[in-house]
Order: C-alpha cells, then structure tokens, then sequence
C-alpha cells in the first residue's frame, strides 16, 4: 500500500471530484460512514456516549457526517462544534447544514465536558494542518488528552503534520485512527507513531489507481504479504550451494559479538555456508561460539584487523555477499580494508554496515561504480555523518534525505530506526511500519545485517531481502515482547524466533 502526504491527497482528492466527477460532499459521506463503521464494531453498545468535536474545514465536515450518522443509529452523542458558524465553509458547510436542518443539537464549546462521554471523536484538523495548532484547538486537544477516553481520530490525529510526523505544540493522542483513501507520511515518521495509536485505512471511492495514472511517486508501507512474496523460496532437492556462502568481515577485542550475531543470524535462516573473517586475536573466543561458521583468522594490529593481508588470504569468488562492518570499530585502517575488499570482489552483493560505514563515507565514488550491488545500513548518527547532515537533518527529512543519498550514491539504503526506511538506488521505498523498544540494543542491527545477506544468498533480489530481513526482524521482536517483554529480548532470541517462524 502507497503512503502520501498532504499535496498528494489533494490530487488524489481533486481529482476524483474534477475528473471523475464524485462530489467531495459524496467523499465526506463516504469518509463520515468508513469512521462510524470502525466506531460500531468496537462500541456496539448504543447507550455509548459519544463526543464529536469538530473544526471548520473539511474534516469537521467529516465531524458533522459522524455525528449525524451515530445519531440515527440510536447512540448517545454530543457534537461540540468547535467554530463560529461563518468559519465553516464548502462541502463541510454543506453537511453542517444538513445536520442543522435535521435539528440534531449541538454544544458550546465553552461547556464541553469530555468527562461525561466515553469515546472521543477528533474531527478538529486533518492534513489542512500548518504551523503550530492555536486556539481554541490547542485547549481542546489538551482536554482530549487528559480525558483518559478512547480516542478516534478522523483521517489523522489532529496536530500531527500528515507530511512528516512533525507535532510542533500539541496533538491528539488517539487510540485508533481511521485515515482515508491511504495512510498518510507522517503516521511513520518522527513523533506520528507516537500519536496514531492503530490505524484502520478506509476506502471512500477514491479510486486507487489514480495513484499510478498521475504517476505519483510515493513511498510503499511494508506488509506481511510483500514479506511473504520477497521470502527467497528454498527448492526441495537443494544443497548448500545452491543457499549461497557469505562471508562476515569484521570483529575487534572490544566487540566480539557482532560479528558472531551477523554469521548466526545468516547460517539459521538458511545460508548455506558461512565463514567469519576475524583479527587472529580474538579467533579463540569468536570461535568457539559460533562453531555452524567457517573461519578465516586475519592479520591484527593491536586487537583490530590489519587491512594488509586480506587480499592474500581470502578468496573472494567463493562467496556470493560480503559483510563488512559488524564489529569491527575504528582502530582499524578500515578505508584500506574496504578499498582491498572491493579491488577483489568481482559482482558479489557487498554489505557495509556498522563501523564499515564509518570509512565507506570516503569511498563512495568508488563504491559508486562498483559492478555489484552495494547496500548501506545506517542508524540515523551513521546516515548523518554520511550525509554531512546533522541527526535533526535527516530524522526530519527521512525520507527525503534517504532517496537522494541512495540515488546519488547507486546504493541499497536501509535507513534505521523506529520505522525504518529501505530505498532502491532508483528511488523506489517502503517504510517499515513494524518493530518496536525490544530492538533497542546492540547487536539488533548485526542481526538484521545477517538476515539481509542471507536472503540475498539464498537468491533474492536485493530489494527483496531486505524487505524480508526488516519485516521478519521486527515482527520478532514484537512477538517476543508480547510473550515476555520488550526489557529482555537478546539478539539471539531474535535469529531463534525468526528462524522457527520463516
Ligand atoms: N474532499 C476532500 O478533499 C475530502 C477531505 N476529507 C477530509 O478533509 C481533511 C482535509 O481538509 P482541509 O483541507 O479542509 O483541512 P483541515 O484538515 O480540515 O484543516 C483546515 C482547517 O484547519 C484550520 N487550521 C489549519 N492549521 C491550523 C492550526 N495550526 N491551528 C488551528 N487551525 C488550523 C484552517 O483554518 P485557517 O488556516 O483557514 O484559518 C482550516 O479551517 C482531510 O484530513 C479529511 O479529513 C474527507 O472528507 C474526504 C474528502
Ligand atoms: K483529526
């Protein structure tokens, strides 16, 4: 499913009413009956008592729908109208009206008392939102959020930017929102997944295929079923050469699980040969924990791994994807490692993640002409060094920052963080609506290194994997932390999960 943001609703919008000639008091009918629908289903009680409040463009006209609409269906409601009536204008004013010529009553919003209803409907601001939310909405959504009520919000939780997540003053804090035609940017971006509570995406005869006919650009949200589809299949006559070999650089004396967790997590999900590439020094811990791996001991210097003798000691053609990073710190002379590594490599699917990343930043040009695919795994400090942005930069432009990075540089990029973006060097993305606090530790990110090279081993497209890699890494770790808790999941128990439930 595509995900847009306010310019791209109002085409999508615009378009259905000018083109195809639905009228937008038709769409608000529409968008009115897919909320009270989702309000029955989880109230069926009609003696529920139901708060409406409702603002003066568009989606208080979708307020005044909702209100009239629950009214005939016997429940106890209250439409706070929240707008001198001369504010109210267009297809809201048109079923402003209806629902006055009903003579439906309506209140004050001086005498609004939320504490006397049991669900909240915020019908206040929608994607017409700019700036800072100012009186008498900025009260409002405060009362809304002391209230302790369950809470809809109609299309979006009023306050939150549909564009990029951003919550400048105050925004409503639903429990469920009910959005309409498509879900909108900024549910996943910076401060929204906070505020969105679950989101139920409505069909109100916005056609969806307008979507490819105006060519609109937009970002996918990742699902199951795009997991399911992007899953390497395994054939059943198939030997370990055929699941791909891939090969992890990296490993310091100060880290010595990382690199152990990336080779895990690839070996358990179906490589089928995997080898570890460690300094020497550490070889005797490294190896005993990870016995499924081959392993290649590399020259050290000081507990790091010395970029000289790589090129000598491995035979790069055996493997299929390449990680370089995990582990592997900064007291290396990591720009040579990675020069060495790419002088050898012929079209293998080369990795760079962790500290890898920290040197690639100064190869990209040669990365950029790189015959294979490269992928990119940056948390959002990593991308920012990257980018020569600063951390604010790229949370506030995620987006934004990851699709000129990836198509700049020609690489796979998988943006981190809470709802991590994956974009092609092409410019197509998906941002991963899964995952939560469980993932908040190191090793996850090795781990989800691990899962993206398997995959790719195993034969998938590298778009493909690393849908896969994040959809099953996530959904893991929300599994585990509804079975036990968000505080105790390790690493490992996310390669044991997803390597039960593939
Ligand atoms: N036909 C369609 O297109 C359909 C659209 N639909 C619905 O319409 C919604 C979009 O409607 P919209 O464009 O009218 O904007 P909306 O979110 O109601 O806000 C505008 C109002 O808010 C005010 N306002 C703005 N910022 C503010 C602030 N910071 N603080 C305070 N006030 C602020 C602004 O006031 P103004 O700036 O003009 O003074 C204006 O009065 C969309 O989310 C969906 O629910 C559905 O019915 C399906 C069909
Ligand atoms: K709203």
């Amino acid at each position: 499913m595509y995900i847009a943001g306010r310019a791209e609703m109002q085409l999508l919008d615009q378009h259905t009413m000018r083109e195809i000639g639905l009228p937008g008091v038709v769409l608000m009918e529409n968008a009115g009956a897919a909320v009270i629908k989702e309000v029955m289903k989880d109230f069926p009680d009609k003696k529920t008592k139901i708060a409406v409040l409702a603002g003066s463009g568009n989606n208080g006209g979708d307020g005044f729908v909702i209100a009239r609409r629950l009214y005939d269906f016997g429940y106890d409601v209250m439409l706070i109208c929240c707008v001198e009536e001369e504010a109210i204008r267009g297809d809201a004013r048109v079923h402003y009206n209806v629902y006055k010529n009903r003579r439906l009553p309506t209140e004050e919003v001086k005498d609004v008392q939320l504490e006397n209803a049991e669900v909240i409907i915020d019908a206040l601001l929608g994607t017409g939102l700019t700036g800072e939310v100012r009186e008498p909405f900025y009260s409002l959504i405060k009362k809304i959020n002391s209230a302790n009520k369950y809470v809809y919000a109609v299309d979006i939780p009023s306050g939150v930017n549909s564009n990029n997540g951003e919550v400048l003053n105050t925004a409503v804090k639903a429990d469920k929102t009910v959005t309409f035609v498509l879900p909108k940017k900024g549910f996943y971006l910076q401060q929204g997944p906070q505020y969105v509570g679950e989101v139920i995406c409505t069909d109100i005869s916005v056609p969806p295929h307008i979507v490819e006919e105006l060519q609109l650009e937009l970002p996918r949200l990742l699902d199951v079923k795009m997991a399911d589809a992007a899953l390497p299949k395994r054939p059943a006559h198939g030997h370990k050469g055929m699941f791909g070999h891939v090969l992890v650089i990296g490993g310091c004396r100060q880290y010595v699980g990382a690199p152990v967790y990336t080779a895990k997590a690839a070996f358990h999900t179906g490589a089928g040969l995997v080898t570890l590439a460690v300094p020497e020094s550490i070889y005797p811990i490294v190896a005993p924990q990870s016995s499924e791996c081959l392993f290649i001991p590399l020259q050290d210097k000081d507990g790091a791994l010395s970029a000289a003798d790589i090129s000598q000691v491995v035979d790069f053609s055996a493997f299929q994807t390449v990680v370089l990073g995990p582990g592997l710190g900064r007291q290396t002379d990591g720009t040579s490692l990675i020069r060495h590594v790419l002088d050898e490599l012929t079209d293998q699917t080369f990795v760079i993640d962790a500290d890898g990343l920290y040197f690639a930043g100064h190869l990209l040009a040669e990365l950029k002409t790189y015959k294979g695919n490269v992928i990119f795994t940056p948390h959002p400090g990593e991308m920012a060094r990257l980018a020569g942005l600063s951390v604010k930069e790229v949370e506030e432009n995620r987006l934004e920052v990851a699709k000129q990075f990836a198509g700049a540089h020609g690489i796979y990029l998988l943006l981190k963080g809470h709802r991590s973006i994956i974009t092609t060097p092409s410019g197509e993305q998906w941002i991963n609506p899964f995952g939560n606090d469980a993932l908040g530790k190191g090793g996850s990110g090795d781990v989800l290194t691990g899962l993206i090279a398997s995959f790719v081993s195993q034969g998938a497209e590298v778009k493909d994997a690393l849908l896969a890699a994040c959809y099953h890494h996530a959904h893991a770790a929300e599994q585990l932390g509804t079975k036990w808790s968000t505080y105790g999941v390790l690493p490992l128990d996310i390669i044991d999960y997803v390597r039960k439930t593939l």
